[in-house]
């Protein structure tokens, strides 16, 4: 049976952090806190914008997460405060929570994890809380902020009505509780943050979900590097106009191999139904889809549906606008990467100091910031420069990680050229831009794989 999140007595007065979250706590409700809950933000590796189609993924949990200190009583009201000023004060009742997907404010997010775990218990009434929290993950820059959040959400709910389920339940209440704000994900980012392990990197993979180590080769590290241009997901249609073209080329591909089309939702399912392998797949995407974009008329009169069908069965509410769909473009990426992470992994998985190791998983990386940039397009200007930029300062892959459209690039270092690469980025991407300078604190750090979410009782 999957394991629990660990629950863990701690000294706060040794731990900074948990003590100015106490501090923080006390001025603002005048009590003590009685439990803490931390969940982490990730780096994916490798496998950008494939988990929603079904494929497994290559993420590590980062240093960086959401803490939340809570006490609980009988009045039925959510009391939400942040240590950061820009995020304001939110009280709701437990009884009427409300997720406005056009407004999607911080507490949303921190409210998709109370209703995903007050769902999954049966609309049972919850405790009253009063919570404070603390993030310290880039908000909108490819690391899980808001999956963050949302799966500290679930486990202090879960921690404060005295329940408690497994990670792999925790990770698959939260995914689909995120997507309450509207983002229609694919369970990457909580996956991780649930079921992390200290120092080593996992294969996550979907339906069931599973997630194996993934044991990283000696002699690089892991960078990763902030281009300095936030991406809110929820704000913007990016991020659904491309799950919404996976759908679209999901079934264009299944109707042309006579599959029942109909039910099917996931490039990963057509591959399961034809029993090919990626290669076929990608052979099958040249076949049968062409490069030009696709128009509503075309999609349409392929499948044999009506507008309002495209609309309502395939299109999100965010969507309804779009006219054009790149499926070939699409597809080809979704496949092309889901073969990366495989290869990736079973680089991995030969002895860690295996012949050119680090430079086939570098190599990697490269072609996968590569179709991200040209074929899913989610790259920008800025991250396109900051991945050349780690290229030419020494590392051997770069790439972006994440949705993308802004945020980070993760680069894998020699370990002895890690001094050097930092500088050289330092010098040639943040200090001579004043905005960028004045982040870099916070935008250019090494990496370790790092543990999965916890609670945290005071000693
Ligand atoms: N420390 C935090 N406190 C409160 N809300 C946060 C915090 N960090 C992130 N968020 C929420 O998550 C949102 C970012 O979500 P998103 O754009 O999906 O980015 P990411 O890629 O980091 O998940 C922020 O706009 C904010 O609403
Ligand atoms: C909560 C959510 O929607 N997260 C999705 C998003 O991650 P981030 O916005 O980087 O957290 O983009 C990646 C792209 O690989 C995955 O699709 C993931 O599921």
């Amino acid at each position: 049976m999957a394991a629990h999140p660990p629950k863990t007595k701690i000294l706060i007065s040794e731990n900074k952090r948990l003590q100015n979250l106490k501090e923080a706590f006390e001025k603002k409700y005048g009590e003590a806190p009685l439990f803490y809950a931390q969940a982490p933000g990730r780096v994916n590796l490798i496998g950008e914008h494939i988990d929603y189609c079904g494929y497994a993924v290559l993420p590590m949990a980062i240093e960086q997460s959401i803490l939340a200190a809570v006490t609980v009583n009988d009045s039925k009201k959510i009391h939400l405060a942040n240590t950061d000023p820009k995020y304001k004060d939110f009280t709701v009742s437990s009884e009427d929570i409300e997720i406005d997907k056009d407004n999607p404010q911080w507490y949303y997010y921190f409210l998709c994890g109370v209703k995903g775990i007050q769902e999954h218990l049966g609309k049972v009434p919850l405790s009253g809380m009063k919570c404070v929290v603390d993030g310290t993950i880039p908000a909108s820059s490819g690391l899980s902020s808001s999956s963050a959040l949302v799966c500290c959400a679930a486990l202090l709910t879960m921690e404060a009505n005295h329940k408690s389920l497994n990670k792999v339940a925790l990770a698959e209440i939260s995914a689909k509780c995120e997507r309450y704000i509207g983002t229609e994900g694919g369970g990457m980012d909580q996956s991780i943050s649930f079921l992390a392990e200290e120092g080593t990197a996992k294969l996550i993979e979907f339906h069931p979900l599973r997630a194996s180590d993934v044991r990283l080769p000696e002699g690089a590290l892991f960078v990763i590097s902030n281009c300095c241009v936030e991406m809110n997901k929820a704000a913007s249609s990016h991020f659904n106009i491309r799950v919404v073209e996976c759908r679209i080329a999901t079934k264009m591909l299944a109707k042309a191999r006579g599959l029942e089309w109909g039910r099917l939702l996931k490039l990963s399912q057509v591959q399961t139904e034809l029993e090919a392998s990626l290669e076929e797949m990608l052979r099958l995407v040249a076949e049968v889809l062409h490069p030009e974009p696709y128009s509503r008329e075309e999609v349409c009169k392929a499948l044999g549906i009506t507008t309002e069908q495209l609309c309502t069965d395939l299109l999100s509410p965010n969507t309804q606008h779009v006219t054009q769909f790149k499926l070939y473009q699409r597809a080809r990426h979704v496949y092309g990467e889901a073969a990366r992470v495989l290869r990736f992994k079973s680089v991995c998985d030969e002895a860690p100091s295996a012949p050119n190791g680090v430079q086939r998983l570098g190599d990697l990386m490269k072609q996968s910031h590569a179709s991200c940039r040209d074929l899913y397009e989610c790259s920008c200007p800025e991250l396109d420069q900051l991945v050349e930029t780690c290229l030419q300062s020494g590392a051997v892959g770069s790439r972006l990680t994440g949705a993308g459209w802004g945020g980070c690039a993760v680069s894998m270092v020699p370990t002895d050229k890690v001094e050097s690469f930092l500088k050289s980025v330092r010098e040639l991407y943040y200090t001579p831009d004043p905005r960028r300078a004045e982040l870099e604190n916070h935008s250019l750090f090494v990496t370790k794989p790092g543990g999965g979410a916890a609670i945290f009782l005071e000693d």
